[in-house]
């Protein structure tokens, strides 16, 4: 099954982006937004092993979490109307980056460096991939990721928005480009 021939309105919408940048947590304001089911494909692997992300990292290592990642991109993003967050390492599979593009919209949350290391320590404990590098390795790694996440359909700059701000945002401007289209 594809997607890849639905109209922009029907296309289930993906959030991609460094790790922190509120993919999670923008994703599900949207989809509550749109009446749309929120999918977070890191939820959905940590469901299936029952464990948190760094847990699952420790037990089946990180190239194992890659492929379960992939799988269920490839199983969510064949299916109409939810929003999608991916987990900050997802785009960077070429497989993933096809598959999302082709059959959904993407859009890209991004950040300035500045504000995101303001984030680093709320968000560490939680994230094996920052763990055990210094800032400049992370600062490094963000740089290189940018690119990476410079694919997409649309994107917004979230610096200084508080994420009801940046929600309502992105919804009223994907509804405004669904008319647009219809019209
Ligand atoms: N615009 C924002 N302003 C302030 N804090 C934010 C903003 N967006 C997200 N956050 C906070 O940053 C932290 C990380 O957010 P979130 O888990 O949504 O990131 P993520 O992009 O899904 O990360 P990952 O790639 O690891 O899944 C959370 O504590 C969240 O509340
Ligand atoms: O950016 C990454 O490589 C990751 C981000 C998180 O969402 C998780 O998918 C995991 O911690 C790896
Ligand atoms: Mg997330």
């Amino acid at each position: 099954m594809t997607n890849t021939n639905l109209s922009p309105r029907e296309k289930s919408i993906v959030f991609i982006g460094f790790m922190g940048v509120g993919k999670t947590t923008i994703g599900k304001l949207v989809a509550q937004k749109l009446y749309r089911t929120f999918i977070d494909i890191d939820q959905e692997i940590e469901k299936e092993y029952n464990m948190p992300v760094p847990e699952i990292f420790n037990s089946i290592g990180e190239k194992a979490f890659r492929e379960k990642e992939k799988s269920m991109v490839s199983t969510f993003c064949n299916q109409r109307l939810k929003v999608i967050s991916l987990g900050g390492g997802a785009f960077l599979q070429k497989e993933i980056r096809e598959l999302c593009l082709a059959n959904c919209i993407v859009f890209a949350l991004d950040i300035s460096w500045d504000s995101w290391k303001e984030r680093l320590n709320i968000i560490i404990d939680n994230r094996p991939v920052l763990q055990g590098r210094s800032i400049e390795e992370i600062e490094e790694l963000f740089y290189k990721r940018k690119e990476i996440y410079a694919t997409h359909n649309s994107k917004l700059t979230t610096d200084n928005l508080d994420v009801e701000e940046i929600a309502d945002y992105i919804t009223d401007s994907l509804k405004l480009a669904w008319d647009l289209y219809d019209n």
